[in-house]
């Protein structure tokens, strides 16, 4: 039965090796060959991405080139950046591919502002990895450079520059994302977690200096829109027990109060496979839908039957 889906990528299967954009956009092109699958197996698609890889590069690069009359943007700003230029990667070849198949949709970037809580304490503890990984010498050197810059380890892979990452309370461009799902549009939102903004007294949205977990806004705009399901594609097949050691076991149909228990032995990583645990229980919680972690290469099982970390009520 085709369903409404919102599937959030993340910003490490995006970004390759090589941070060109070409290199960036051939691996989209790939990915929204997958991606396309649901569309045409009749459901309505929500594509959401990461962008930690990217934010932190592009912050690099204005870092690197700036002057008095030519500061770095603040990371709201850089978060819409990448949300337009990864936005418009995958728009261009969603489209292509929609073209060439003769599939009745169109798709577009919406430019999505996220609502966060401006006492949340995630403003004093910066968690979300974003850039390049560096060695613990390099992370020394940089520190001398920029005093202000937190590092942490992340999943074992080297050390990244961590930020504010706040939980999304809403998406303020929902309701427009559910009216181009209603005219059979297939809208690229939130990207990056969206443009973290708070409320002010006066109502008026202000950006702040975060970036937001693509995960927890995917789950919350999947909230939003009243979504059957949320699917969050990663670089694994699924979520394991015991990751990485010799008695690894995969998850496959679990419910949340089973993953609750194997949250509290802290079976899944900091800054990776925990805020994806957390944003699909905190989907299937609010709704009685479901959710699904996976990998983008096992999504033609997903689509034909059941496969990858399925969490359930
Ligand atoms: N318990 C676990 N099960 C599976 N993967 C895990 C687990 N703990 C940590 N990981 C790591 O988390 C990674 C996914 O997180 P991350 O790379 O941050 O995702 P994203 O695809 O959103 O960029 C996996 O590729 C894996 O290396
Ligand atoms: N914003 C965000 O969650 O990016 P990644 O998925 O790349 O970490």
């Amino acid at each position: 039965m085709p369903k409404k889906i919102v599937v959030a990528l993340g910003g490490n299967a995006i970004a390759t090796k090589d941070g060109s954009a070409g290199a960036q956009l051939n691996s989209i092109k790939q990915t929204a060959e997958v991606l396309a699958q649901f569309v045409k197996a009749g459901n309505q698609l929500v594509v959401t991405h990461g962008n930690g890889p990217q934010v932190g590069n592009l912050l690099l690069q204005m870092t690197k080139g700036q002057s008095k009359g030519n500061p770095p943007m603040p990371l709201d700003t850089v978060g819409a950046m990448t949300q337009g230029s990864i936005g418009y990667w995958l728009q261009k070849s969603l489209s292509e591919i929609f073209e060439k198949e003769n599939i009745q949709k169109t798709t577009a970037t919406i430019v999505t502002q996220t609502i966060v809580d401006q006492n949340d304490e995630a403003f004093h503890a910066p968690s979300k990895p974003i850039g390049p990984f560096y060695s613990k010498a390099k992370v020394i050197a940089y520190q001398k450079e920029h005093p202000g810059y937190v590092f942490a380890e992340d999943a074992g892979r080297g050390y990244r520059r961590v930020v504010a990452s706040p939980r999304p309370i809403n998406i303020k461009e929902a309701p427009l994302i559910s009216l181009m799902l209603e005219n059979g549009m297939v809208p690229i939102a939130a990207g990056g977690g969206g443009i973290p903004v708070i409320k002010t007294a006066d109502g008026s949205l202000t950006g702040v200096e975060a970036v937001i977990d693509k995960d927890f806004s995917a789950a919350k705009l999947a909230e939003n829109i009243g979504a059957d399901e949320l699917i969050i594609l990663t670089a694994v097949d699924y979520a394991y027990i015991n990751y990485g050691k010799s008695s690894q076991k995969k998850l496959g149909e679990v419910t949340v109060h089973e993953t609750m228990e194997y949250l509290e032995q802290g079976q899944f990583a900091a800054g990776s496979m925990l805020p994806k645990i957390q944003a699909a229980n905190d989907f299937v919680s609010n709704t009685n839908g479901q959710a699904v972690i996976t990998s983008l290469k096992n999504v033609s099982h997903l689509i034909t039957g059941r496969s990858g970390t399925v969490i359930t009520n």
